[in-house]
């Protein structure tokens, strides 16, 4: 997807994959992804997700990436919290206790911004990119967590009644871009209450990707 596709849609609050609550995905298998503290997580493409309110509130260092500057400042502004904002290449870094956003183009973002991550959560990011750029998408988040387990939530659907995204990935899809030398366990899949935006029948699956061998 080009950027001002993403800018577009929080400009005009167009954004129906913003949940009010945590995902129940996210609750259910957190114990079992070892996100309580002192665990950094690292969330790519995270909008301004309860999520990582969530995973805050359990102790975690969240380290979060967005492009829209829209969404980063209603995240800050949502929580009552005025962050440090200081340029970081080609990214602006809002800090505050426990979690860092960067704001900017998740490709940009380098190791050494960020340190060491436990962990990474995928809800919205890898379904919202189209296939030409979800390989590049994975081989930058273990670039970036090279060590880490993951949390990864997607969908399955008959991608030609809906254009997407969020897009289709069938399991054959993730173990081409993680399973080579990670393994891929799925945790759970269940059908989507009401269909995919309302319409198309869906079923949403959490994977785990384990961590890298030391
Ligand atoms: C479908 S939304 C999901 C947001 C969040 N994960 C959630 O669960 O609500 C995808 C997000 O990715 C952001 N995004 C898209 N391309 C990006 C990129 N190249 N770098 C950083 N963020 C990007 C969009 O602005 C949008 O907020």
């Amino acid at each position: 997807m080009q950027h001002h596709f993403w800018h577009n849609k929080w400009e005009k609050g167009e954004i129906g994959f913003h949940q009010d609550d945590t995902h129940p995905m996210l609750m259910r298998f957190a114990n079992e992804l070892g996100f309580a503290g002192p665990c950094r997580v690292l969330v790519p493409l995270c909008g301004k997700s309860h999520d990582m309110t969530y995973l805050l509130k359990r102790g975690c260092e969240v380290i979060g990436v967005e492009l829209s500057q829209v969404a980063v400042e209603q995240y800050f502004a949502a929580q009552d919290i005025v962050p440090d904002i200081a340029q970081r290449g080609d990214l602006l870094r809002y800090k505050a206790p426990g979690i860092t956003l960067f704001c900017g183009d998740f490709f940009a973002l380098k190791p050494e911004y960020i340190g060491s991550v436990d962990a990474v959560y995928d809800r919205a990011a890898l379904v919202a990119l189209p296939a030409s750029m979800r390989m590049a998408y994975c081989q930058q988040v273990l670039t970036l967590a090279p060590q880490a387990k993951q949390l990864l939530i997607t969908f399955e659907y008959d991608q030609s009644a809906l254009p997407g995204p969020p897009f289709a990935i069938p399991f054959a899809e993730i173990h081409q871009y993680y399973g080579k030398h990670r393994e891929v366990t799925e945790l759970i899949s269940e059908p989507l209450a009401g269909g995919l935006k309302g319409t198309v029948p869906a079923t949403e699956h959490a994977w785990l990707i384990g961590s890298a061998p030391r």
